[in-house]
C-alpha cells in the first residue's frame, strides 16, 4: 500500500508519524499515548501503514469482537496471511473459533483457580524464603535476584521443568514478545543470539522432559483423554513457557518499581498485606507488562465511523487504555486503594489471559510476603530498563531495604 491508502481514508482519519518502537517512546510512552488519544478514536499510523486505537472503549469494543477483527493473521504486524511468521503460530493465541474454542478450554481448565490453589503452599514457601534471602542482604539487586528468580522458580517448577537450562526462558520469551513488533534491530539481534533457546525450548516441551504431574504433564494427560492431539499438547507447553515467565517477571518488577517510586503506597500494603492482591490488579493497570497487540480485519468493518478494508492491521495500545481519562479518574496515580479490576492489562474477551489467575497468584503471594517483613524500600540508584517492542519491565532494580 502506498499514498493511494492515505487519500482514500475517509478524511477525519488523523494521520502520525508516530514510532512506537522506538527508544525514545519505550522508555516513556504515556505522553505518546495522550496524544493518540487526542487525535482521534482511529489513528493511522503511516511509518506502519496500521491503525492504530489508544482510547480504552475502541480497544475494548475490538478485544471483544474476534469475529469482525481476528487473530488467525498473527497478534503483531506481521500479517501470517500474507507473510511467513518466525515460529509455528501458537494454537492458542494465533487462532479464531471454532478452532481455538476447544484449546482454550483445555487451558482455561489446567489454569483455573481450581487447579492452581493447589500450588499456593509451595509458593508461599519459596516465597518466604526468597524474600528471607534478600532482606537479609539489605542492598539487592530486586529484577534479577528477586523478581527474575520467583517465577523461573515456583512457575518453572510448576510446570514441570528440570532444573537445568531455565537460562533459557527469557531470553526466548523475550523473542516471542520483540515478534510481535516489527522485524527491528531489537528483533532480529535477539533472534540470532537465541537459536539456542530455540532448540532447548523444542526439546523441553516433549512429554519425557517435563515431571509426572507438573502443568506440562497435564496438557499430556488431555491429550490422553481425546481433548488434544499429543503435538497441540506440546505446543501448549511452548504455549505456557513463552507467555508464562517475562510477563510475571515484569510486572513483579514494574510493582517494585511503582512501590520504590510511590512510597505512600507501599506504607498502605505494608500497614494491610491483604491488600497485595488489589495491589497487583492496580500494577497491571497502571504499568501493564503487556503494551501492544493487534488484530486483523476479517471483513469491511467500521469503528468509531471509521470505514476499514479487511485484512487491515490494527495495533491496540492496551498500555494507553489503562491510562484514558475517558475510562479512568486520575489514570496517571498509582494508587492501590482504587478498585482498578477491569482494566485490560490482561485484554479481554476469549483471548483474554488465560494465565492471569497465576500471575495473580503470584504476585499476591511474593508482595503479601515482602510487606509483611520489609518496613522500607527505596531506589539505589536508575533502574534500568529492558527494551522489547511489547513488553516493559526492567533488568536492574538496585534498592536497599530496611526490615521490621
Ligand atoms: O501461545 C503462545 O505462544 C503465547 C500465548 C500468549 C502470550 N501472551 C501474550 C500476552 N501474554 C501472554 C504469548 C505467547
Amino acid at each position: 500500500m502506498s499514498t493511494a491508502v492515505a487519500s482514500s481514508l475517509a478524511p477525519e482519519v488523523p494521520i502520525s508519524d508516530l514510532d512506537p518502537y522506538a527508544d525514545e517512546v519505550l522508555s516513556n510512552p504515556y505522553p505518546y499515548y495522550a496524544k493518540l488519544r487526542d487525535l482521534g478514536p482511529v489513528v493511522w499510523l503511516d511509518r506502519y501503514q496500521v491503525y492504530a486505537l489508544a482510547r480504552h472503549d475502541e480497544i475494548h469494543a475490538v478485544l471483544s469482537d474476534p469475529h469482525n477483527f481476528c487473530s488467525s493473521a498473527g497478534v503483531g504486524l506481521a500479517n501470517f496471511h500474507t507473510e511467513e511468521p518466525w515460529r509455528k503460530p501458537s494454537i492458542i493465541l494465533e487462532a479464531d473459533p471454532p478452532a481455538h474454542s476447544g484449546i482454550r478450554k483445555v487451558v482455561a481448565r489446567i489454569l483455573s483457580p481450581a487447579n492452581i490453589s493447589k500450588l499456593r503452599p509451595t509458593f508461599e514457601a519459596e516465597a518466604d524464603k526468597l524474600v528471607d534471602r534478600v532482606l537479609a542482604k539489605g542492598h539487592f539487586d530486586a529484577a534479577s535476584e528477586f523478581c527474575e528468580a520467583y517465577p523461573l522458580k515456583v512457575f518453572a517448577d510448576a510446570v514441570g521443568l528440570p532444573a537445568e537450562g531455565r537460562e533459557n526462558l527469557l531470553p526466548y520469551g523475550d523473542m516471542v514478545f520483540n515478534g510481535f513488533g516489527p522485524i527491528n534491530e531489537r528483533f532480529s539481534k535477539r533472534l540470532e543470539s537465541s537459536s539456542g533457546a530455540v532448540q532447548w525450548i523444542n526439546n523441553i516441551c516433549r512429554r519425557e522432559n517435563l515431571s509426572e504431574n507438573g502443568l506440562g504433564a497435564q496438557l499430556y494427560a488431555a491429550a490422553d483423554a481425546g481433548e488434544l492431539t499429543q503435538d497441540e499438547a506440546g505446543m501448549l507447553v511452548r504455549t505456557l513457557l513463552s507467555a508464562g515467565l517475562d510477563t510475571t517477571v515484569f510486572t513483579l518488577c514494574n510493582a517494585l518499581v511503582s512501590f520504590a517510586q510511590n512510597p505512600d503506597q507501599y506504607a498502605i500494603l505494608r500497614s494491610n498485606p491483604a491488600l497485595a492482591r488489589q495491589s497487583v490488579e492496580e500494577v497491571i493497570r497502571y504499568e501493564p507488562t503487556f503494551h501492544s497487540f493487534y488484530r486483523t480485519t476479517a471483513k469491511r468493518v467500521e469503528i468509531a465511523g471509521v470505514a476499514m478494508d479487511t485484512s487491515q492491521k490494527i495495533v491496540v495500545f492496551i498500555g494507553s487504555a489503562n491510562r484514558d481519562p475517558r475510562r479512568w479518574e486520575n489514570p496517571d496515580k498509582f494508587d492501590i486503594t482504587r478498585r482498578a479490576t477491569g482494566n485490560l492489562g490482561f485484554g479481554t474477551g476469549i483471548h483474554g489471559c488465560a494465565g492471569q489467575m497465576m500471575a495473580r497468584l503470584e504476585g499476591d503471594i511474593l508482595l503479601s510476603a515482602l510487606a509483611r517483613k520489609m518496613k522500607s524500600i527505596e531506589l539505589t540508584g536508575e533502574p534500568v530498563q529492558h527494551y522489547n517492542n511489547t513488553v516493559r519491565g526492567y533488568t536492574s532494580i538496585p534498592v536497599s531495604t530496611t526490615t521490621n
